[in-house]
């Protein structure tokens, strides 16, 4: 067990994941480099959401590996993995899930107070990125108050709050009108990028993959189309030759 270069962040390395004997990834390898917006696209139920969890440390592979900064996610056991996910992972899923009993701003600061922030400084980060999400407004409000496309922005700002190394996002503009779509897709590319958050970013939406820096494909559970980095080698290979 060999751990990836150093300048891949998170690696998946032949990962392959079956539902009860059903396979829905079979040997696929990704990469990101920190600071990297990598686009996972492909149909409904071609994998997308499997490999972010598997990413994610939520599921563990049948077969392969996962790596992040030189630690092997696949064997790690639970507390670690426990500690790994809440340290520096972040979840945007298509369900805004918050906490009913907490307002919209103690759902975006939850994650910083439970990390030892304290109260008066998770709130006020929490509430630079609701404004950042235009749900400012909706601060003091409790999720059962907002609409759909409120609470999926309070979940944005929650995960961006928390200020991960690596944000894995699972169609997160799925609840938002198309109207809204674009503004909440920059708003979050941009503050990865100036924080240099890695961003998986699962969607079967071509237009929203052309905001990454890189796009792999799925279909059936297997990658798509050539892997940038083999091509580069066998560029590289050629030149020398
Ligand atoms: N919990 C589960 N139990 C059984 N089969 C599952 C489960 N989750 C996903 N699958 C199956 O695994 C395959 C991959 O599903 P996955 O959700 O990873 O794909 P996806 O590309 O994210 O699809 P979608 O865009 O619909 O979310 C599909 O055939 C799906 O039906």
């Amino acid at each position: 067990m060999v751990a990836p270069p150093d300048d891949d962040m998170l690696a998946a390395r032949t990962v392959s994941y079956a539902y009860g004997g059903s396979p829905a990834l079979i040997g696929v390898s990704v990469a990101a480099r920190e600071g990297e917006i990598l686009a996972v696209t492909g149909p409904r139920g071609c994998g997308k959401t499997t490999l972010l969890t598997c990413l994610a440390g939520q599921l563990t592979p049948d077969g392969g590996e996962v790596w992040f900064k030189g630690v092997p996610v696949h064997s790690l056991p639970p507390l670690g993995l426990e500690r790994l996910r809440r340290d520096h992972f972040g979840w945007i899923g298509t369900e805004p899930q918050l906490i009913p009993e907490l307002t919209a701003w103690e759902n975006a600061a939850l994650a910083l107070m439970l990390r030892g922030t304290g109260r008066r400084a998770a709130k006020s980060a929490a509430c630079e990125w609701l404004e950042r999400l235009d749900v400012g407004e909706c601060a003091r409000a409790r999720p059962a108050a907002l609409l759909q496309s409120q609470r999926q922005r309070v979940a944005i700002a929650r995960a961006l709050a928390a200020g991960p190394s690596v944000l894995f996002a699972d169609e997160p503009t799925a609840p938002l009108h198309q109207a809204d779509r674009a503004q909440v897709l920059r708003t979050l590319t941009s503050a990865a990028r100036s924080h240099s958050i890695t961003v998986v970013l699962a969607t079967h939406d071509r237009e929203v993959a052309t905001l990454a820096d890189r796009t792999v494909a799925l279909l059936d559970g297997r990658r798509v189309g050539p892997d940038p980095s083999e091509a580069e080698g066998r560029a590289a290979c050629s030149a020398s030759a």
